[in-house]
């Protein structure tokens, strides 16, 4: 009995050895950070609810100055909220590929943007830069402005209600990216394929924070057997729907003679098609040009557009949901956008074009003030290439590195008073020998967000076609939201924002 028992405890304490007392687990625990316990290290720290994770974050990030640690079962990983120590990551050509958080997003995103890492990257990260140039922009911005048009029309019948503005915003920034990356009209009364498609990513998406927050369906084979296979059915809703589109998009190519990819007589084309083109497309066509000259397949082609329909519309949906919330609660900010935007168009109704949305400066310093209290990415992670000198210690390679963008954005050496929302904080003059790494929502270096500038403008376009109609009044406070742990920042319960429609119009 006590052999057993011996042995049992040997086995035990080797374990425990191999585990915490290698190498790298050696330079990781002389990093600060939460303690240890026996064989399981911080395991059992994060067996949270994602409201408690979040808050457990941000607690730690208070608690240790720019970085802290992780450790558990041979996974070591790295809190980071100090503006050098994101820059040493960040800005590096070698730090690119992303942590395994990512995986859950594979099977839907596979090598697209997102997730690719190395020359595959490298490669896409090429073909799809100018499909954001200026005069690509240019025309988005028609398309963005009818889409902002209706969701003002939409106002009306729940005006001076308080709604919940989560939903009718995801919705408008679907639409939108939709219309802008693949020219199709979703749900419109011929668009049955439409219809499902926006069902089923709104429930990978679900699918996807129901994974982030519980251990056992990790594993995608696991996962698909829990949920008797209901993600791979959503996910052939998903790929079969952007199959299509390309598919349509190809053969009215090649019914044109091969290479009208930018041609404008897209007016021309089958309005049965559920790709339901008016004008020409940028962004599918860039890729199918790139297809042409060999420098993507047909399965490179699905795999950009699946990841830009993903990553274009939550992100950009959840930045507009808190800059409502925001303008809401701050009246006298509300006025100045106001008077800016009648200085722009005085009495008239006509839809703003690009020279209008770039006039719209203080505008755009609301959006990036907003964007700093509630960066809609809150963080991102990377697994080191190599090893590395953070803060004084060694990490080795393969340490999950986290990025703390709401930390970072919230330090009080960094942003005199955090959590005032204070949009004047961007005028050149206050932003001047600010650190480059001390406000990055969108991230920075290599792997910057590619579309920003689009989010920028949709932004603007939505904010400035609601506040030319309607006065904002608040419901939700900033100090009612409880925040998830998630890949995009969400809050327990809906926002909610009353809507009332101003006497000039
Ligand atoms: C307010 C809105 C947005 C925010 C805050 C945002 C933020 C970010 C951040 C932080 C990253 C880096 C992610 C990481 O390294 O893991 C990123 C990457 C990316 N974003 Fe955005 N994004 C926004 C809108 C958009 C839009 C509208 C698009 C597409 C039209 C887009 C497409 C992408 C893509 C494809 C990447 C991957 C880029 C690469 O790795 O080369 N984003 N975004």
């Amino acid at each position: 009995m006590w052999m057993y028992f011996i042995l049992i405890l040997l086995l035990l304490l080797t374990i425990h050895f191999l585990l915490n007392y290698n190498y790298r687990a050696r330079l990781l625990r002389r990093i600060p950070g939460p303690r240890g316990y026996f064989i399981v290290g911080n395991a059992l720290d994060v067996i949270l609810s994602p409201a408690e994770l979040f808050a457990l974050t941000r607690k730690n990030a208070t608690q240790w100055p720019n970085l802290n640690r992780f450790w558990s079962f041979g996974i070591g990983a790295l809190n980071i909220y100090g503006p050098d120590e994101i820059e040493a990551i960040i800005s590096s050509t070698q730090h690119i590929t992303k942590s395994p958080v990512y995986n859950f997003l594979s099977d839907w995103l596979r090598d697209g943007l997102l997730l690719s890492t190395g020359t595959k990257w490298q490669k896409r990260r090429k073909i799809l830069t100018p499909a954001f140039h200026f005069n690509t922009l240019k025309q988005f911005c028609v398309i963005l402005e009818e889409n902002s048009q209706r969701f003002t029309e939409n106002l009306k019948d729940t005006e001076g209600k308080s709604i919940n503005v989560v939903p009718a915003i995801s919705e408008y920034t679907l639409h939108s990216i939709c219309e802008t990356a693949m020219r199709t009209q979703l749900g419109s009364e011929t668009s049955e394929a439409g219809r499902s498609y926006k069902n089923a990513i709104c429930e990978l998406g679900n699918q996807f924070v129901h994974r982030l927050a519980r251990i056992p369906p990790h594993n995608n084979f696991i996962y698909n057997l829990f949920t008797l296979g209901k993600q791979n059915e959503h996910l052939n809703i998903v790929h079969s729907f952007t199959k299509r589109v390309i598919k349509d998009r190809r053969q009215y190519i090649r019914r044109n003679g091969g290479n009208n990819f930018d041609d404008e007589k897209d007016t021309q084309a089958d309005e049965h098609s559920i790709y339901f083109n008016k004008k020409k497309t940028a962004m599918l066509d860039l890729l199918l040009k790139a297809e042409r000259d060999g420098l993507i397949d047909e399965i490179g082609v699905q795999e950009e557009i699946d990841t830009f329909m993903f990553e274009g519309h939550d992100t950009t949906a959840t930045g507009l949901t808190y800059c409502i919330m925001l303008i809401a609660n701050h009246k006298s900010i509300q006025d100045k956008i106001i008077e800016e935007l009648d200085e722009i168009f005085g009495e008239s109704t006509r839809a703003a074009d690009i020279e209008d949305l770039s006039k719209m400066r203080y505008l755009e310093r609301c959006i990036k003030e907003s964007l700093r209290l509630y960066p809609p990415v809150p963080s991102m992670g990377r697994i080191l290439s190599e090893e590395i000198n953070l803060n004084g210690y060694t990490v080795p390679a393969g340490t999950y590195c986290h990025i703390q963008i709401f930390d970072l954005h919230r330090r009080e050496d960094l942003f005199k008073d955090p959590l005032v929302f204070d949009p004047d904080r961007f005028l050149p003059h206050n932003t001047e020998g600010r650190h480059p790494y001390a406000y990055i929502p969108f991230s920075a270096g290599p792997r910057n967000c590619i579309g920003q500038k689009f989010a920028i403008l949709e932004m603007k376009s939505l904010l400035s076609a609601v506040l030319r109609r309607y006065n904002l009044y608040p419901i939700t406070k900033p100090e009612d939201l409880k925040f998830v742990l998630d890949l995009v920042l969400r809050t327990t319960e809906p926002v909610h924002v009353r809507f009332v429609k101003r006497n000039k119009v």
